[in-house]
């Protein structure tokens, strides 16, 4: 009998992917990850990893599966926790939620997993996993969920080939509907529970507040900068090659406090990220101020009315070389090449139709329309299809 790890994490996903691995006859261990304990920075008085833990140990009971906690706080300390403040700190936008898989879930909890004899970890995300031959060789695909009002293939676009080859994701050829209903019949107690949302562990926090405890607020302006002025703001100039133009597009424009009215203050701008509205606190615009920018060392925030201001859209962006990630390793450009894709640069957004072009130093994603609020520090995914083949962080 094959041996898997389910992540149980007290929610209805992981309760139903245990079940379902049961049902196919893997013998299934249940193991839940404490990430977060620390009092120097709190995350909530409510305290739902508890509840949470609780729960996972009330599904292991029901299925009758053996069940195991480990503390994985300390390195959700090092490797999540103390990167997002360094991020914000630089005026960068960073993902948790991408990191916890790469870093945590699929790294030192799969460590553990194995550790204890297991072929497989399972978790209860919306994506697949396909298998193809190349050359006699095994590709594992990263796909994503049938589910498309629920697919977090987003969340795992930093996996590698070595990862997915031990990885299972049981619930991604089915809905959420679909999900609960086996878990009632199942009669498992999470089947109504409410879905836990955002950050993997901060779970009911705000960020604003998170942010606080370590970040310390700095009085400065809020700069509305008006509409007539766009994001290059410079004449567009004759491109010679493929990459002068690539270039242009993606640089950030550069603004300044004279480019504008001051209409208010913030206390902070590293708390603040593109593209946001909540928090500036300015009234008396026609339509609400949106970030356009946030300028960490000069602590000014730069905003702009409406969310068509042309200061939010940008066409390219540039990831960098160390930071590409090919989930397909096969797929791999060579300088000078490009490819067609369809490309993402948040969780939930509708894919956009983009090239790739590879140069030295990195690749730009080219998209066919502009993308609003383009941030820095976030990943920029890319899909073949269904097929989710590699990622960057944008910088
Ligand atoms: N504390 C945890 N311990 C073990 N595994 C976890 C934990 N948190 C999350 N996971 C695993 O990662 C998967 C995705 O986590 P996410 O936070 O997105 O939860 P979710 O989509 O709400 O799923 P669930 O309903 O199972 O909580 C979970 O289904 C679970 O397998």
């Amino acid at each position: 009998m094959k041996r898997v790890v389910v992540g149980l994490s007290g929610g209805v996903d992981s309760s139903v992917t245990a079940y379902l691995l049961q049902q196919q006859g893997y013998e299934v261990i249940g193991l839940f990850m404490k990430n977060w304990h620390d009092d120097s920075v709190t995350i909530s008085d409510e305290c739902p990893w508890l509840e949470d833990s609780n729960d996972a140990m009330i599904v292991a009971d029901k299925l009758a599966i053996p069940f195991q906690t480990v503390d994985l706080s300390e390195e959700y300390k090092e490797r999540i926790v103390d990167y997002m403040f360094n991020e914000y700190e630089q005026g960068r936008t960073p993902n948790p939620d991408v990191l916890c898989n790469r870093e945590i879930k699929f790294d030192v909890f799969m460590k553990i997993a194995l550790g204890l004899g297991a072929e497989y970890v399972a978790t209860g995300h919306y994506c697949r996993k396909g298998v193809i031959e190349k050359d006699g060789k095994e590709i594992y695909q990263l796909l994503a969920g049938i589910d498309g009002n629920k697919d977090q293939s987003y969340f795992l676009c930093q996996l590698s080939q070595e990862q997915l080859s031990k990885t299972l994701f049981p619930i991604g050829e089915l809905t959420k509907p679909e999900v609960r209903a086996i878990a009632a019949e199942a009669d498992l107690i999470t089947a109504d529970k409410k879905d836990s949302q955002g950050l993997c562990f901060i779970g009911k926090v705000r960020l604003p507040e998170f942010l606080q405890q370590k970040l310390k607020p700095k009085e400065g302006v809020i700069v509305e900068v008006p509409e007539s002025m766009d994001a290059y703001n410079e004449v567009v100039p004759q491109f010679e090659t493929k990459e002068q133009e690539l270039s242009f597009y993606s640089k950030k424009p550069e603004y300044h406090i004279s480019d504008g009215k001051i209409v208010g203050k913030h206390q902070g701008a590293h708390y603040f990220t593109k593209g946001q509205r909540k928090g500036l606190h300015v009234g008396g615009t026609v339509a609400p101020l949106f970030v356009i920018d946030t300028d960490v060392e000069e602590n000014v925030i730069y905003t702009g009315q409406g969310k068509n201001h042309p200061g939010l859209y940008r066409r390219t962006l540039f990831v960098k070389q160390h930071e590409l990630h090919w989930v397909r390793e096969d797929m791999v450009l060579a300088i000078g090449e490009s490819l067609s894709v369809n490309a993402r640069i948040r969780y939930r957004q509708p894919l956009q139709k983009a090239t790739i072009y590879k140069v030295e130093g990195g690749a730009f994603v080219d998209f066919e329309e502009p993308q609003s609020a383009i941030t820095e520090g976030q990943f920029v995914a890319w899909y073949i299809k269904d097929e989710l083949v590699g990622s960057g962080v944008i910088s």
